[in-house]
């Protein structure tokens, strides 16, 4: 913001000066927390979703133990991805978000999967009694939560969305407020600018700001 004084002078202030106090600790409307606690539970709904594919990867690892299976399958990994990118386009999620988002999932299954394979290895006595099939049962479970996955962070993705448009109006309507408020402060200061920095007041322009030498 700039103030022009009448001598001339130009008043470069910066119009979202701070006190040390967030405007946040004493003007948040509650449409903010809001936003705030849609995003936490859209979150919270997806991490239960992720969990449930991983509790999956206990059965995917007991259809594949003791048999030909291996853990990693990249073809289907592939497919999967593919499909995923295609879905969020369709419906309007970042397909770079859900790709990276998936790749993760992906991974924490493998892992699991070793895991479990190591464990079982070393304790015969904690191997899973029966095979599910992984074609016929397990992959169709883990195609149905990977579609309630991509829907919950398209959720997600809407919910920050509209958390930043308001954090943006919010944003925009602080900044006028301290605009007007500087505005009313100043006004004292463009009154008198000229008689300021016109008489000898002791006041060199290098040494505003600085303590008095001892
Ligand atoms: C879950 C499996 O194991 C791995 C993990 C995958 C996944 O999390 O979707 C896909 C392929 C495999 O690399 C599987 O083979 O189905």
């Amino acid at each position: 913001m700039a103030l022009s004084t009448e001598s001339g002078l130009e008043l470069r202030v910066r119009a979202d000066v701070r006190t040390g106090m967030e405007w946040s600790d004493v003007n948040t409307p509650a449409r903010t927390n809001v936003s705030v606690a849609e995003i936490e539970e859209q979150a919270a709904l997806l991490m239960a979703l992720s969990a449930q594919r991983l509790a999956l990867g206990d059965k995917v690892a007991a259809a594949k133990y003791g048999s030909e299976i291996p853990i990693n399958d990249e073809a289907r990994e592939e497919r999967l991805l593919a499909d995923v990118v295609a879905r969020s386009r369709e419906i309007g999620l970042d397909p770079v978000l859900s790709h990276r988002f998936f790749k993760s999932q992906i991974e924490a299954n493998k892992v699991l999967q070793r895991r479990l394979h190591a464990l079982w290895a070393d304790h015969p006595e904690l191997r899973p009694r029966h095979s599910p099939d992984l074609e016929s049962e397990v992959r169709p479970q883990l195609d149905a939560i990977t579609k309630k996955m991509l829907f919950r962070l398209k959720s997600l993705q809407c919910a920050k969305k509209a958390a930043d448009r308001l954090d943006g109006a919010l944003r925009e309507s602080l900044h006028d407020v301290h605009e007007e408020a500087l505005r009313i402060a100043l006004v004292p200061i463009r009154e008198r600018a000229a008689a300021l920095v016109t008489s000898d007041d002791g006041c060199r322009e290098s040494s505003v700001g600085e303590a008095p030498a001892a």
